[in-house]
């Protein structure tokens, strides 16, 4: 079957979109494999090509600037063009030079005119002869980092002086890899064993994960495509996720609200660990996110989850205080640990971003903990790397909630590998630990 517009010209359309609209990649990409009728063999490739022009944008700028005389008169397309060919001959050793730039003289020439099909030529073969600039001269090593790992300038410095330059440069260079797909055996259904035997005899390559007990890590193919995904014998999942179960410590039947649940990944996760017994109640905010939820749970043929659409804030007006075994605020963040999967993120959020999210977390934790029951525990999470939306909002809350104090028992009940990373009652997983989501979750007690 024909595509309606080739590999490269449906690159361009989905990274010119994001940058004009800041929409989400992977939803442009899927549309763009429809719409175009991009072949299954070419589908890796456009991922590829736009993930990897992302990623690498503030260098590929960078290498591009000294060729462009006047790159503000510049359209952006024809910016982001010579970016996506850059990409290619510097990172895709399998497309020579010379087809990367033939294809895109050709878009060149079929989108704009003669003249900027030319202009394209003649940068890309000018990097050709002359190179590319060296980044190790840039003496200001925030600067440097920035550059070579594309990470805009504010989020490195911060993070230099959160975790320490050295930390900083290795966060930045793991989220330039492509992330490995994991998943988590639902043990209600099957054994790890039996589905890694499954999978392999769909054609999948599957091996247990160095972390998990029951997570797997997908070498080949795409395992949301698979029978058994379908039968419901996993749930694709990032490993630092999966810990937040572990941290719950819900082995046995008891009452738990996940009071921001949507798709269900953490609910339908303990709900497992509970042996389909007990409940939870799985809190969102809007009707559409909820009903991932239920989905989840269906396919996976849990029966203790309970949904509820509404603001988790207000949960004290409907509910009883003190009524809850376990509480989990898997809170909204800036997802600055998730970056190697949405490196949009890098360019779109700011720091204000976190001092607006910081404030929405703590009113999460002081409208939810008095749904805790004395004795219980509440497990505060996020999926980013950050002091303010993490370790500052813990802290705060303690400060004003005297009947809560921190659960020093945490490192006990994870996996043995994520021990030696917890302190006390917080535990900060980086990208460069584990090559899992960046994480962090914190254990608190309420006192009987
Ligand atoms: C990090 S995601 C949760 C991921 C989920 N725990 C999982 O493992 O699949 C945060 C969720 O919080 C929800 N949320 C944000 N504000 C909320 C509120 N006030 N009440 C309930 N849910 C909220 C968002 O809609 C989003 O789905």
């Amino acid at each position: 079957m024909t595509s309606k517009k080739n590999v490269r010209e449906s690159a361009l359309d989905i990274l010119e979109t994001i940058n004009n609209n800041q929409a989400y990649s992977n939803l442009l990409l899927n549309n763009a494999i429809k719409k175009n009728e991009i072949p299954a063999k070419d589908v890796g490739l456009l991922t590829e090509l736009v993930y990897g022009t992302l990623q690498r944008k503030m260098t590929l700028s960078y290498y591009l600037q000294p060729f462009l005389k006047n790159s503000k008169k510049m359209q952006s397309w024809v910016v982001t063009l010579l970016q996506l060919t850059l990409y290619q001959i510097i990172y895709l050793d399998r497309i020579p030079d010379h087809a990367a730039i033939h294809e895109a003289v050709e878009i060149a020439k079929k989108r704009g005119h003669k003249g900027i099909s030319g202009l394209v030529n003649a940068v890309l073969r000018s990097i050709q002869r002359q190179g590319l600039a060296k980044t190790e001269f840039i003496e200001d090593p925030i600067e440097r980092i920035a550059i070579e790992t594309s990470h805009p300038n504010w989020l490195v410095k911060r993070w230099a002086e959160q975790f320490g330059l050295e930390e900083t440069q290795k966060m930045c260079e793991l989220n330039l890899t492509p992330p490995t797909q994991t998943a988590r055996i639902n043990t209600t259904k099957t054994t790890v064993e039996e589905c890694i035997s499954l999978l392999e005899a769909e054609g999948y390559n599957v091996k247990n994960s160095e972390i998990i007990p029951e997570g797997i890590h997908c070498l080949k193919g795409n395992l949301a495509n698979s029978r058994c995904f379908k039968e419901g014998f996993f749930t694709i999942q990032d490993e630092s996720s999966m810990l937040v179960a572990y941290a719950l410590n819900v082995k046995e039947p008891l009452s738990v609200l996940d009071a921001c649940a949507a798709p269900g990944g953490k609910s339908t996760h303990i709900a497992e660990k509970m042996g389909n017994k007990g409940n939870v109640l799985s809190v969102d905010l809007h009707e559409h996110k909820v009903k991932l939820i239920r989905q989840n749970a269906e396919r996976l043929h849990l029966d203790n989850i309970e949904t509820k659409a509404m603001d988790a804030k207000k949960l004290a007006d409907v509910l009883e205080a003190n009524s809850f075994d376990r509480i989990l605020i898997d809170a909204p963040c800036s997802g600055l640990g998730v970056m190697r999967r949405k490196p949009d993120i890098k360019y779109t959020k700011d720091e204000k971003d976190m001092d607006r999210l910081q404030m929405i977390q703590l009113k999460l934790l002081e409208e939810v903990s008095p749904l805790l029951k004395k004795g219980g525990l509440l497990i505060y999470s996020t999926c980013t790397v950050d002091r303010k939306e993490n370790e500052e909002v813990v802290a705060s809350f303690l400060e004003t909630h005297q009947e809560f104090t921190k659960d020093t028992t945490l490192a006990s009940r994870l996996p043995e590998s994520v021990q030696s990373f917890v302190e006390d009652y917080q535990l900060q997983i980086m990208p460069q630990h584990f090559g899992s989501d960046g994480f962090y979750i914190a254990a608190l007690k309420k006192e009987v």
